[in-house]
């Protein structure tokens, strides 16, 4: 595909005995949210470690926009615009919500002595930091601290981190874990919007939002894609039904 952003082809890996990622193809286009779902154990962080670099693939290749990441760093990989936030939080909670945005900008631009830099009056890190925040329905919160947000705007503030680093493409392992019907319906809203400006690769097991979000989906089984397509594709798959949807 022309627009593809992020190209995965034939990728393998093994742990041992286990086949944990069995001849992975699948693509990320502009302007899509594509999610991955599959039942637990199926390889979908695994998936997501090679595609950022922590794992190292046994076989296959990863493109993002035409240029082979897959011996790149994790690091390099995150410059070339490879967005990503994470399941677990690694927010800074007495920081305010502008000042850990602000450092994840810092963190990238991987300047260490601007340490010594007051993070707070960098307006090369303020301007991006409060772009992402907007773009998260969060800049009115720029100033609290996050200890104080509810477990939704956090994750908010997550994927603003992820965001101000303006990556090409975005990796989101389970958003909306442990979001309750509000925060879950709060976030599917900004990411239809987000997904305009940066294609999305979800990862993520609350079906209402793969279903109201993904534009395609492809289910992994035992490290396998065992079927690929639309939302209604993939609930009329018998395969689907039987290895993971149930009836
Ligand atoms: N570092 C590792 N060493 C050995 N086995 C591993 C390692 N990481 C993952 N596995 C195994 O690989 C398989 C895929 O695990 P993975 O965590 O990728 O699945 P998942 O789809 O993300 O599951 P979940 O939905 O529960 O997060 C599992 O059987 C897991 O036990």
């Amino acid at each position: 595909m022309s627009d593809a952003v992020l190209t995965l082809a034939h990728l393998n890996k093994r742990f041992g005995a286990l086949q944990a990622t069995s001849d992975v193809s699948l693509d990320l286009r502009e302007g899509e949210i594509h999610a991955l779902i599959g039942p637990n154990g199926a390889g979908k962080s695994t998936l997501i470690g090679q595609i950022a670099g922590g794992l190292k693939p046994d076989s296959g290749s990863i493109a993002l926009a035409g240029r082979e990441i897959s011996t790149l760093s994790v690091a390099q990989r995150a410059r070339l615009g490879l967005g990503r936030s994470f399941q677990v939080s690694s927010l800074a909670e007495p920081l305010s919500v502008k000042r850990n945005v602000m450092i994840a900008v810092q963190a990238l631009q991987g300047h260490s002595f601007r340490f010594w830099k007051p993070v707070q009056r960098d307006e090369s890190l303020l301007a991006p930091a409060m772009q992402a925040l907007e773009r998260m329905a969060l800049a009115h919160r720029a100033d609290t601290p996050v200890s104080e947000l509810s477990h939704g705007e956090r994750r908010q503030v997550e994927v603003a981190c992820a965001l101000a680093l303006k990556p090409r493409v975005l990796l989101l392992d389970e958003p909306m874990a442990g979001l309750g019907p509000e925060g879950s319906a709060r976030l599917t809203e900004l990411l239809e919007a987000l997904k305009h400006e940066v294609p999305i690769l979800l990862i993520e097991h609350d079906m209402n939002a793969v279903f109201r979000l993904a534009d395609r989906i492809s289910v992994l089984v035992a490290g396998a894609v065992i079927a690929h397509g639309d939302g209604a594709e993939i609930r009329g798959n018998p395969q689907v039904r039987e290895a993971y949807l149930g009836d």
